[in-house]
Order: structure tokens, then C-alpha cells, then sequence
């Protein structure tokens, strides 16, 4: 554990690791009817009960005719009509051709459809003016085509988005397995702390990491449990940890993780609970402590609002989903070149807020200025996290550096 740099801290790398290791979806699961499914995670693979399209079908209006016909007649007869949802019975002898709307059934016998555009209309004829577009399977969509009755089409695990919903009902499926909700609870510790929508007294700070924190849980579709504003006081934070881990399967706490003399959580936590490791090379983000509580995983984030915003999106954040039964996401990492000269020693990766550009079609990533965790700002002027290495110093302009852009948790 540790570096020369950076003793007692543990590298981000192995403290991912770690969690990662320890700890494992929830088993519980429900059935969600589609209409409520958004933003659920799937418990089971599913597999096509159906294939799709069902039927072959017509991809455009115009007619439909034999492929074994083509160049055999000047022109076709037309013998009917097949609509989407009134299907054409008859049958379709040489040289004739049905009338046919796009995602009609094809009539028996015939393999292509002719585009609307591309015949003449002569009475009860038709004409082909582009016949040689034409072949077997022109313009028609075959039955399983899309999907074949038996496929897997979904992974437990996926967070279910719009288009997933809208494939699930194309299969015909009215309700999904999906994990329970996660109950997450949240509590900002800090006698310095006031509501917003209350005046300030002196020395006072409005409290913004639980608000903030709760933006992103909702985002996420877990069940909050707001424990609010905990001051600094031993007995208030136990019992509020102790409600927590009842009631929670995961709980996070901003605030009193440092070295002060009102920095009770740690404390508390270790007395209540196992701290599996507390202090990581990040910057910011320092005093992260990480560990169990009861039933319940805790996180204790640091006060700093930004260091708080970025502990819980880049460590706690993959942890509550895994803990969620989601399956990991690959972060989206880009290289990019600094836009400007940035100011680092080496010890701890630091996730500086940046700008992106492009500069002759390359990437470029230029640091705010203000770097301080305090300072909660640079998280809405910034679009990217500019990640530096954990043994790299000051990096000149032009240098190449990896990005994270900021995804829909963040902004
Ligand atoms: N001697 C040392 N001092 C500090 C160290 C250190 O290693 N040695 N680490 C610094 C780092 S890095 C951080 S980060 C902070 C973290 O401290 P805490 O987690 O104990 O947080 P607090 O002291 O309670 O608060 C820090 C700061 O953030 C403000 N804050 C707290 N909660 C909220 C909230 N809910 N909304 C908005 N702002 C909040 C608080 O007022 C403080 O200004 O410790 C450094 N010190
Ligand atoms: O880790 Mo602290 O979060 O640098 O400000």
C-alpha cells in the first residue's frame, strides 16, 4: 500500500480493485411492467419468444410480383391488394403482381416488391421502368430478419433505456425481471451546514454535496434515503449511522473524513463498522474511507464539494452499480492534447477539470484554472476530467494526457 510519494495512501487502482472484489450484486428481484421498467436493471438474459418480423413482409408501397417472372412479361397484372393488417389470400399466378403496402404480408408465391416509383401505371397493368433493380428478396423484409424466435437479444445486467423498452414490446413482452431498487441512504455531515431556502447565519455554508448526490441517485432510479444535515456531534453521526445501516444497502456520508477535531465519521465508522481502506492517491479525494457497516456498504466522502462530486462518480458510483446488478461500463477515455501547461506533483492521479476543443481536428483538453476542491464552480464551467498520472509531475503544453469526458451523471 502506498508510494514513496504518497505513504499511507492507497493507489486508485488497487482500491477499484478492492471494492470490486468485496463486493457483488443484491439477489433480490421483482417483476416491473414495461411502462415502469425505465431505468431498471434486467435480472435475467432474455430470449426472443417470437421472431421478428413475424411474417415476410412488404419494406415499401408498390407491388409485388415473382422473381421468376422478371424479363419473362412486358408488363403485369394486378390481382389485389395487401394492406398492413389485411392481408392478400389469394394466389398470385405468372405475370401478375398484388398491390402492396409497406409492412403487408407478402402474398403467397411472390419474393420481391417493386417500389412505386419504379412502374408505369397502365389501367389494370403495371410496367417496370428499372426491372434490372430488381432481384429475389428486393424489398422485402423476411421473417426473422431482425431477430429469430429463441435468440438472446437482452444481458442481465442492462440498465433499460428507451430502445430497450421499445424492443422488449416488439417482442411482446408486458413485464421484465429486474433487481429491486438499491436503498441508498445520504447524510452530510457539518455544524457549518444550512438548508438552501434558509438565511445564513454567520459562518454558515449552505449544504450542497447532499444535493448534489441526490441529483445523481436520482439519475440512477435507487431509493434515497435522505438522513439530512448531521452535525458534529459523536452521538448525532452514531445514531444516524446506526438508522442507516438498517435500513440501507449502501450508505453515503459527506464530511468529518479528515484529520480535524470535528471529523467524527471515520471515527464512528470504525467503531460501528470495518473500514476496508480509508486516504487514496487522488486528487482530490484524499480522505475517502471505504468499507461495511452492518448489512449495509458504506462510503465516507470527503467534504470538499468537489472532491465529494468526483469520489462518489468515479469510485462509488461503479461500486453502487455493480451493487445494483448493472454491468460495468467502460468509461469513455480519450486522448487529447493539453491546451495549456498544468501544475502537478507527483504522488496522488489527479482528475483535473478541463475544456475540450478541437485544434486541427485534434482533441485538446486545457485545465480550468482553479483547480481547489472547494470550489464547486469549475465542476459546471468544466465539460472533462483531465486524468494525470499518480507519478507525474508538471506536463507541458502539446503533451498528451487521457480525458473523461463528463458523462450524464456529472453534468
Ligand atoms: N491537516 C490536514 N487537513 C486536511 C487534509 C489533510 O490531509 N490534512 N485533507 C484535506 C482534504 S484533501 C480534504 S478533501 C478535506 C476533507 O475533509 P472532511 O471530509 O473532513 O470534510 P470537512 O472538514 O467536514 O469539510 C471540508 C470542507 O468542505 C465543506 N463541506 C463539508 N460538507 C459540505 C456540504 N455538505 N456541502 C458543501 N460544503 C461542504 C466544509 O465546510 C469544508 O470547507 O480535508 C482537508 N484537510
Ligand atoms: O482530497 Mo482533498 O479532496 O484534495 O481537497
Amino acid at each position: 500500500m502506498g508510494c514513496c510519494d504518497a505513504p499511507g495512501l492507497m493507489p486508485l487502482d488497487e482500491a477499484e480493485a478492492m471494492i470490486y472484489r468485496q463486493l457483488h450484486a443484491i439477489r433480490e428481484t421483482e417483476t416491473q411492467a414495461l411502462p415502469t421498467a425505465l431505468d431498471r436493471i434486467l435480472a435475467e438474459d432474455i430470449h426472443a419468444p417470437i421472431d421478428v418480423p413475424g411474417y415476410d413482409n412488404s419494406a415499401m408501397d408498390g407491388y409485388a410480383l415473382r422473381s421468376a417472372d422478371l424479363n419473362q412479361f412486358p408488363t403485369f397484372k394486378q390481382v389485389g391488394k395487401s394492406f398492413a393488417g389485411h392481408a392478400f389470400d389469394g394466389d398470385v399466378g405468372r405475370g401478375q403482381c398484388v398491390r402492396i403496402m409497406t409492412g403487408a404480408p407478402m402474398p403467397k408465391g411472390t419474393d420481391l416488391v417493386v417500389m412505386q416509383e419504379d412502374v408505369n401505371v397502365e389501367g389494370e397493368q403495371i410496367r417496370l421502368t428499372h426491372p434490372q433493380k430488381l432481384k429475389v428478396g428486393t424489398n422485402v423484409r423476411r421473417r426473422g430478419g431482425d431477430i429469430d424466435k429463441g435468440s438472446q437479444i437482452l444481458r442481465a445486467g442492462v440498465r433499460l433505456g428507451p430502445a430497450h423498452i421499445g424492443l422488449l414490446a416488439s417482442l411482446g413482452l408486458a413485464e421484465v425481471p429486474v433487481f429491486r431498487r438499491l436503498r441508498v441512504g445520504l447524510l452530510s455531515t457539518g455544524d457549518e451546514l444550512c438548508p438552501p431556502g434558509t438565511p445564513l447565519a454567520s459562518g454558515q455554508i449552505y449544504d450542497s454535496n447532499r444535493y448534489l448526490l441526490s441529483a445523481i441517485l436520482t439519475r440512477l432510479n435507487v431509493e434515497i434515503l435522505d438522513y439530512g444535515l448531521i452535525a458534529d456531534d459523536p452521538a448525532a453521526i452514531r445514531a444516524a449511522f446506526e438508522r442507516a445501516q438498517s435500513e440501507c444497502d449502501l450508505i453515503l456520508s459527506s464530511g468529518g473524513v479528515s484529520v480535524g477535531e470535528a471529523d467524527y465519521t471515520r471515527d464512528i465508522l470504525g467503531e460501528l463498522g470495518d473500514i476496508t481502506f480509508w486516504k487514496i492517491a487522488m486528487k482530490p479525494g484524499k480522505p475517502l474511507a471505504f468499507g461495511r457497516l452492518g448489512s449495509a456498504w458504506f462510503f465516507g466522502l470527503p467534504g470538499n464539494p468537489v472532491s465529494a462530486a468526483l469520489t462518489f462518480h468515479q469510485i462509488a458510483l461503479p461500486a453502487l452499480q455493480r451493487l445494483a446488478g448493472e454491468l460495468p461500463a467502460t468509461p469513455l477515455c480519450l486522448p487529447a492534447e493539453l491546451g495549456a501547461t498544468t501544475r502537478k506533483r507527483p504522488g496522488r492521479t489527479d482528475f483535473q477539470r478541463g475544456s475540450l476543443t478541437t485544434r486541427e481536428g485534434k482533441l485538446v483538453a486545457t485545465p480550468q484554472d482553479e483547480q481547489s476542491s472547494g470550489v464547486l464552480s469549475s465542476m459546471t464551467r468544466a465539460d472533462c476530467y483531465i486524468k494525470l498520472g499518480q507519478f507525474a509531475g508538471n506536463q507541458a503544453e502539446g503533451e498528451t494526457v487521457e480525458v473523461l469526458p463528463f458523462d450524464r451523471w456529472i453534468l
